[in-house]
């Protein structure tokens, strides 16, 4: 049993309405489950695969989901980079290991089973990439007709790649992700089209169960620190909700630091949170070579500050600079290829580590939300390109100078 709840003023509506924002103030809804009568253990969970339908007493689908086998991503100790940075506890939550190589595809499959189950007949969203590359193929997957809204010129090729290849309506506007947003928020209102960006409240259930498998890969135990890369602020929101849940059900004993890091050139949360300003104050003008974080104007700006806030977490940006020479990093030091946005947490952490904001001796889970196959342009720019021979053994010994 759940409703969906108005985070502003508390106004609750039905669990089958189609909304997103509240009606009395324009605040925006969560899902909110009697935690007091949902009837589950630990052991229950840990009794079946690890995925987000493990989690499934606390998803609001109710019948069979549409799903790709989203979930159980690795949980990588970072050793190496660990060692370097003197943390004893450094993790990677490698979520481009999600069958469209991004965390959107714990969203998608519980967004899209909910639009299944509302009865809607078609789906959009806006999309700086992963959110229309999973969209496309959770649609094709239930079968449904699905248009995605993307910035002209920035989006990274393997997931526009997606996109089109899954069958979706893809338009190009001439404009920033955070103007595309507003545009597909109108046109689905007119269309009665469902609209799956992360102001709807049933697709950041999905996300939450980021921080359920995180605690059951660490046997139970609450990291101290989590770190996310914001850029609609949907993700990190929802894992905090989640492990707030957990904390309700007495699963857990205490929230993780929720921390959140930006680009130096698109860092409106991080803005507020070292500001001490009541809400986040829109960045007209974001840009950073991570694309998939290339936002100014986060719709979960409330939610993003109450879960740093009241998590005693924080907030910090890193440079296009710092976030290329850890993408380098994880995937040349650790074996873990991700897409820029993904490096910035673990860059934030480095950051924060050196300038003495996190202590040494914390256990930190970075979450690493995009695969590297994502943006191969940023990839092959960063490297050397491939050494060409003759096809002889002389030629090949020659090149490798052996
Ligand atoms: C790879 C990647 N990392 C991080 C983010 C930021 O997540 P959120 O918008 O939920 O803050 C996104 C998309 O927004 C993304 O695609
Ligand atoms: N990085 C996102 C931006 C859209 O965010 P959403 O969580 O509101 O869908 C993307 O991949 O498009």
């Amino acid at each position: 049993m759940f409703d969906l709840v108005c985070i502003g003023c508390g106004a609750t509506y039905p669990s089958d309405a189609v909304m997103y924002t509240c009606s009395r103030c324009g605040h925006l809804l969560e899902v909110r489950y009697d935690l007091a009568n949902i009837n589950i253990t630990r052991k229950d969970w840990l009794s079946k695969p690890i995925s987000v339908w493990r989690y499934r007493e606390l998803l609001p689908v109710s019948g069979s989901p549409v799903t790709l086998h989203e979930g159980g991503t690795p949980l990588y100790h970072l050793q190496r980079i660990g060692e370097e940075l003197g943390v004893k506890e450094l993790y990677a939550k490698h979520e481009g290991m999600n069958p469209t190589g991004s965390f959107k595809d714990r969203g998608m499959t519980v967004g899209v089973s909910m639009a299944m189950q509302l009865g809607m007949s078609s789906v959009a969203c806006a999309s700086t990439g992963n959110t229309s590359a999973s969209l496309s193929a959770y649609g094709a997957k239930a079968g449904i007709p699905v248009v995605v809204l993307l910035p002209s010129g920035k989006v990274a090729l393997g997931k526009v790649a997606q996109a089109l290849m899954h069958g979706a309506r893809v338009i190009s506007i001439r404009g920033n992700f955070d103007r595309a947003l507003e545009m597909v928020r109108d046109l689905c209102e007119k269309k009665g089209i469902y609209l799956l960006n992360s102001v709807n409240p049933y697709r950041l259930e999905g996300q939450k169960t980021i921080g359920f498998e995180t605690i059951d890969q660490l046997n139970g135990e609450v990291p101290d620190r989590m770190v996310l890369p914001v850029g609609n602020a949907g993700n990190i929101s929802a894992v905090y909700k989640g492990l707030l849940e957990l904390q309700e059900l007495g699963f857990v004993d205490r929230i993780p630091m929720m921390t959140g890091i930006q680009a130096d050139g698109s860092q409106p949360v991080v803005k507020a949170i070292k500001g001490d300003l009541p809400e986040v104050v829109p960045d007209l003008n974001p840009e950073t070579i991570a694309t998939a974080i290339r936002i100014g104007a986060p719709v979960n700006a409330e939610k993003v500050l109450k879960a740093i806030r009241m998590s005693k977490g924080t907030a910090d940006s890193v440079t296009d600079e710092e976030i290329l020479a850890m993408q380098r990093d994880l995937a040349q030091k650790e074996g873990i290829g991700v897409e820029p946005a993904s490096a910035a947490s673990v860059a934030g952490v480095k950051k924060l580590i050196e300038s003495g904001e996190i202590d040494r001796n914390e256990r930190i889970v970075c979450v690493v939300t995009g695969h590297l196959l994502k943006d191969p342009e940023t990839v092959i720019k960063q490297c050397a390109p491939p050494i060409e021979c003759d096809a002889t053994l002389e030629s090949l010994l020659a090149a490798l100078h052996l």
